[in-house]
């Protein structure tokens, strides 16, 4: 379980967040939704440990965050973007490291073949299109085993037919009991695939069931201005 209190952070002036406390069950999907420029990617930094903050508490299944960073860490995975890949190095370079400092016993074949990835298992990074990229991204969260999973915004640059793919992916590690936060602005996903979403509002935290209501039409009532409320309703 994933456990947070009382984190705040700013960038400067810019309050990003303001005495936030949350957590995440094991085998719970929470989708993280916010509009450009909210606080989505810095909240996962801040979860890894990328970005300082004085939380009173950031524990990982028991294990603090500022005491014991290594064990905290070796539990979750965390891969901000594509853009973070090794260029020069092909997808089998990236998955046999992640699978070796992750100290994973997962099948990298099995994995490659599940994702319809053995095509360009042997490219390197910058041979391949965004949509591939993101498949390599999702090879190496399932490669890590972790427990915990935060991903950003994997759903970019996918057809529909990858969206499916992915969402069945997800779908299929909550039943393994792993934890997983994804942000998203792909609110039908976010609808089909999580427990809770955390819509991030006024630096903090607004934590929605997902009872199959339309995720969309809930954004539209959190985010719209109030001007545009009140034009829409005339
Ligand atoms: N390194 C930085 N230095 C200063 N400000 C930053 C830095 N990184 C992000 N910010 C600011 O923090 C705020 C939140 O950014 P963040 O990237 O977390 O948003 P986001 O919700 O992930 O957005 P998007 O949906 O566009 O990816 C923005 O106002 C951004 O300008």
């Amino acid at each position: 379980m994933l456990s947070v209190n009382d984190l705040s952070f700013s960038f400067k002036k810019n309050v990003i967040f303001d005495q936030v406390s949350f957590s995440i069950n094991d085998g719970e999907l929470v989708g993280l939704v916010a509009p450009n420029g909210t606080g989505k990617t810095t909240l996962l930094k801040l979860l890894c440990g990328l970005l300082p903050t004085a939380a009173t508490t950031l524990t990982l299944n028991g294990i603090h965050l500022y005491q014991h960073r290594t064990a905290y860490l070796r539990q979750l995975f965390f891969l901000e973007n594509s853009n973070q890949l090794y260029a020069d190095l092909t997808v089998a370079d990236h998955l046999t490291y992640v699978r070796s400092m992750w100290h994973s016993a997962v099948d990298i074949a099995g994995v490659v073949d599940s994702l319809g990835m053995a095509g360009y298992y042997r490219k390197k990074i910058k041979t391949l299109s965004l949509g591939m990229k993101q498949h390599v991204l999702l090879a190496m969260y399932l490669v890590s085993d972790a427990q915990t999973l935060l991903i950003d915004e994997p759903l970019n640059g996918l057809d529909p037919t990858s969206i499916q793919q992915f969402e069945r992916v997800f779908l299929a590690l909550k039943q393994q009991g792993k934890s997983m936060l994804i942000s998203s602005h792909q609110m039908d996903s976010v609808g089909r695939v999580s427990d809770r979403v955390f819509f991030l509002q006024n630096q903090t935290i607004v934590p929605i069931e997902n009872t199959g209501q339309d995720m969309l039409a809930v954004y539209n009532t959190m985010y719209l201005k109030a001007g545009e409320q009140h034009a829409r309703s005339v």
